[in-house]
């Protein structure tokens, strides 16, 4: 079952730094020492598209620094190894972090892990500086009934705002076993997309074809966690 039954089986849930949270611009601390991330995605090469019961995943071949992202909060480089995406039902909102309360309609995540430290992604994700995840908000334009329409398989360089300015702070993963070893970067400017893109993410189904009953996957976000005296902060 959902969130609020997590911590039974995974009491990390109600650790000292789990996400999402709820970002409060004026809150966070804007630090001079911030970098720009940079993002080195040119070489992509993703393997395949996955409905993995919870979300739809793009995963790439990860054997290499050849999709990395480095820079801003980052003391090396993180390979990128999946990226997701999480929504909400109908024309709700389906966003994982809140900015002032105010959540958008879907948040893309791109995982990357520390290759420089760890062997593997599954070592990383278990590691307080193991993952980095870049989380982008996406805006609903023209909220009007979508039609059906093919799904291609995004391109994370093509996907990403024109501003790269962040917030960024210590964090968790979002769903189990939300291991409190993601360090956050996420994008203040949102990408923009259409009700159709949107709709094509609610096609998708919780369910196997071998199950009789089709549950629709929507809502797959969990709501802001607390922030449990961490700094955010932003970079200029
Ligand atoms: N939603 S998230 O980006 O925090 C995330 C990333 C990876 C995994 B995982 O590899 O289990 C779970 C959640
Ligand atoms: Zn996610």
């Amino acid at each position: 079952a959902g969130p609020p039954v997590w911590h039974k089986n995974y009491p990390v849930a109600q650790g000292n730094r789990q996400s999402p949270i709820d970002i409060i611009p004026h809150q966070t601390s804007h630090d001079p020492g911030l970098g720009p991330i940079t993002l080195n995605y040119d070489q992509c090469t993703s393997i395949n598209i996955t409905n993995n019961g919870h979300s739809v995943v793009v995963e790439f071949e990860d054997p290499d620094d050849r999709s990395v992202i480095l820079g801003g909060p980052l003391d090396n480089p993180y390979r990128l190894k999946q990226f997701h995406f999480h929504w909400g039902g109908k024309g709700c909102h389906g966003s994982e972090h809140t900015v002032s309360g105010n959540s958008y309609a879907s948040e893309l995540h791109l995982v990357h892990w520390n290759a420089v430290k760890y062997k593997t992604f599954g070592e990383a994700a278990t590691a307080p500086d193991g993952l980095a995840v870049l989380g982008i908000f996406l805006e609903l334009l023209f909220p009007l009934q979508g039609s059906v329409t093919d799904f291609k398989a995004f391109n994370p360089k093509c996907l990403l705002p024109s501003s790269l300015h962040y917030w960024t702070y210590l964090g968790s993963l979002t769903t189990p076993p939300l291991h409190e070893s993601v360090i956050w970067i996420v994008l203040k400017e949102p990408i923009i997309v259409s009700e159709k893109q949107l709709g094509k993410f609610r096609m998708l189904l919780f369910t196997g074809e071998e199950e009789d009953e089709r549950i629709r996957m929507e809502n797959n976000f969990r709501p802001p966690q607390p922030l449990k005296g961490r700094k955010v902060r932003s970079s200029n």
